[in-house]
């Protein structure tokens, strides 16, 4: 059984429609127009269980949509989802039990108390004897790395710490599905990567099934074996990063240092003209061209060192984008 199934979901969203000035207030207060927005559309997925899943988008693509759909916080207008086998908006116990959505900009801890003091709370709602609990909150707090900071006010953490906190009260019942919304928004890079490597750990502790939304390449290139990219509500692509790459970065960065400064009208010979800075130039090489143009570039330019590498997935990303269609 798949962990998550997802046929031809769709949000439309009304929209009130108002004019502006004082008669535009009235009249809308009165007697409203709406016009439909539709979030997410028609969007089809499976997801095994133990996989880990990045789902990316510009802003206002859909992607929380989608996920508070999937997590039963809003009834979708069309389409079928399970989730755990079971489906999220009917919000029954067997599937709270088993998934957690924690959401990089909301936080449950609660701000003048210890952490301590609000997981002895979630302890509670999910019936967890006070063995479990203190047992659960020391294998937590161990791979989180954030036992000592427990018992200070949520208010006197860190950003980091903080993230950590929320993570742990996020996954005191163990459950089998995380919905991750930007989990590492605002972080430092050392909290990131903590926040990385401990999703790992899960994941491979608990054999569990991780979608996330991250605005940070680095957090889906560290964790995701698969990506599912949305675009205006609309899946446009899902597979791995490595074939999102050769689908839509038909080209490849060469970087090259050379022993003088060469013009652009000679060096467009070689590739597009990605930056020249003195004498290290950014090229890119279609990649059916590239042997030809690297071989040619090593035997008419003075080269001093030459590295082929896939562009930035970012840049990537970004140009599926711009471009607004596959
Ligand atoms: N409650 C709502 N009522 C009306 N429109 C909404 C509502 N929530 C979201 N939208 C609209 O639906 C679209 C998708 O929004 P959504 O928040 O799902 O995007 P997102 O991909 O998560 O964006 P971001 O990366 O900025 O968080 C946007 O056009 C947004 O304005």
């Amino acid at each position: 059984m798949s962990a998550i199934d997802v046929q031809q979901l769709t949000k439309v969203y009304p929209v009130a429609i108002k004019q502006p000035g004082l008669s535009g207030t009235l009249r809308h207060f009165f007697q409203r127009d709406y016009r439909q927005v539709k979030a997410v559309n028609e969007v089809s997925f499976h997801i095994e269980p133990g996989e880990v899943v990045g789902f990316l988008g510009p802003n206002g693509a859909g992607k929380t949509t989608t996920l508070k759909m999937l997590t039963g916080l809003i009834y979708p207008s069309s389409g079928q989802v399970r989730v755990a086998g079971q489906v999220p908006f009917q919000r029954q116990r067997a599937f709270l039990e088993q998934i957690t959505l924690v959401m990089g900009q909301k936080q449950q801890l609660i701000w003048d108390l210890p952490a301590l003091d609000s997981l002895r709370i979630n302890g509670a709602i999910y019936d967890l004897s006070s063995q479990e609990l203190r047992q659960r909150i020391h294998e937590l707090a161990e791979m989180l790395d954030i036992a000592d900071k427990l018992t200070q006010p949520v208010r006197k953490l860190s950003l980091g710490e903080r993230m950590k906190a929320e993570m742990l009260a996020a996954l005191l019942h163990h459950p089998k599905v995380l919905f991750l919304d930007e989990p590492t928004l605002g972080l430092d890079v050392n909290a990131q990567m903590a926040v990385r490597k401990f999703l790992q750990l899960y994941n491979q502790r608990y054999q569990a099934t991780i979608v996330l939304t991250s605005h940070y390449m680095a957090d889906i290139t560290a964790l995701c074996d698969r990506v599912l990219l949305i675009y205006q509500g609309q899946l446009i692509y899902d597979g791995s990063l490595d074939r999102l790459v050769e689908r839509f970065a038909p080209y490849r960065e060469v970087t090259a240092e050379l022993a003088a400064e060469v013009s652009a009208d000679v060096l467009s010979a070689y590739g597009e003209i990605q930056s020249i800075d003195g004498c290290k130039v950014v090229l890119l090489v279609k990649r059916e061209d590239l042997t030809t143009k690297v071989s040619q570039a090593l035997a008419q330019l003075p080269v001093q060192d030459l590295t082929v590498a896939d562009p930035p997935i970012e840049d990537v990303i970004g140009r599926v984008f711009d471009a607004g269609s596959v």
